[in-house]
């Protein structure tokens, strides 16, 4: 069994400790927060170890009735990996602590690539993460252009890319942040960082992105234009992404139009959290155009879609030797997650 520690209980951290907890060859050994809160009594009821990092807290855990297991570096000692889920800029901060104790380390796209000096996809550099001690997950904004540019280059190669993000402005849980009445350019320069973050995994991709935040909490969504090598097939498109197992397609007939549609259905279909781990391609906005331009629009969840590759991350790092297909359908399958 791998012994995972979580060091972050926080949107992304709670959804990969429940990930991790499901596949067959992982355990959570530990889980941190920095204070009590509703998560820390999330994480005792799942039976995850509640480690924090400043332990002198530990009086204010036990007196809210919070049972804690020690502190972040006895965390770390009793895992063979660490994902660190802190807030972006932090997680950077603890590397020296998984130096310190020889650990392998995960960290998230809030982090430059220089925290690792190693940016991973599932679905395109699963191989070059074997063997390492430290890789970062790229955003989930990146993960969602991964993956569709990725199935893209492969069919008919990829000259260029030109996508715009249309970003969420907070997360559901989170009551701070906006904008409530906006369209905010974030950034107002261009290129935003998606692309040389995407560049960072798929070197070779000639990619500009441009993205601005807008007052919505469930997932970004992403105007897609490549120019393609060859001439374009849809027919061929769309048998390639119902193949793949991390991307969805939104057929015409559900109605689904929007990401109010698609947190509905993934609410009715019982996901954990109505979590989409899967990029949402719909169907009727694949389009070619002058035989070699490709149109889409998808829409990304970002609290889900790094979920499961952090999970292949550290099957890469920390687990037997396993090609990225069985990691995919392992991790998928684990979790009842089948693509819609
Ligand atoms: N929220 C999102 O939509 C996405 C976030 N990310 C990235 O994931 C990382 C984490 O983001 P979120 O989960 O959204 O943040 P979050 O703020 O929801 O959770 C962070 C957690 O870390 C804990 N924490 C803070 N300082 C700590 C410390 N020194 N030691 C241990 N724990 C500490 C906090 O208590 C909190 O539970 C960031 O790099 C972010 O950019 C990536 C994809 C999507
Ligand atoms: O990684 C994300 O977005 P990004 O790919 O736009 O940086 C997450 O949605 C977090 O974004 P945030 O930095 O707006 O919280």
């Amino acid at each position: 069994m791998i012994k995972v520690a979580v060091n972050g209980y926080g949107t992304i951290g709670k959804r990969v400790a429940d990930a991790v907890s499901a596949q067959p060859d992982m355990e959570i050994v530990g889980v941190s927060k920095t204070r009590p809160s509703a998560e820390a009594v999330i994480a005792g009821k799942r039976g995850y170890p509640l480690y924090i990092a400043d332990i002198s807290k530990k009086a204010d855990f036990e007196s809210a009735g919070i049972a804690i297991a020690g502190s972040v570096e006895e965390m770390i000692q009793a895992a063979d990996i660490v994902v660190d889920a802190t807030p972006g800029g932090i997680g950077a901060k603890n590397r020296e602590l998984y130096e310190k104790y020889g650990k392998m380390a995960i960290w998230q796209g809030g982090e430059a690539h220089d925290v690792a000096g190693f940016s991973f996809s599932s679905s395109c550099n699963f191989d070059d993460a074997k063997g390492r001690t430290f890789a970062r997950v790229v955003s989930c904004n990146t993960t969602g252009l991964c993956r569709i540019i990725k199935l893209a280059d492969d069919a008919f190669g990829v000259e260029k890319v030109r996508a715009t993000m249309v970003r969420r402005g907070a997360d559901p849980g989170d009551s701070k942040r906006g904008p409530v009445d906006a369209i905010v350019l974030n950034p107002v320069t261009i290129p935003s960082h998606h692309g040389p973050d995407l560049q960072t995994v798929l070197p070779e991709i000639d990619i500009v992105t441009t993205a601005l935040v807008v007052p919505t909490t469930f997932m970004h969504m992403h105007i897609l234009q490549m120019d393609l090598k060859e001439t374009g097939d849809r027919d061929k498109i769309l048998e390639m992404i119902k193949n793949h197992s991390r991307i969805g397609l939104i057929k015409g007939f559900t109605g689904i139009k929007s990401t109010a549609g698609l947190k509905e259905y993934a609410s009715d279909l019982g996901r954990p959290r109505s979590d989409l781990w899967e990029s949402c391609v719909f169907e009727d906005s694949v389009s070619i155009v002058d035989d070699k331009e490709l149109y889409l629009f998808q829409a990304i969840h970002q609290e889900a879609d790094v979920v499961v590759e952090n999970v292949d991350c550290i099957r890469a790092m920390a687990g037997d030797d396993i090609t990225a297909a069985e990691s995919i359908a392992l991790t998928d399958r684990s979790l009842n997650f089948e693509a819609i």
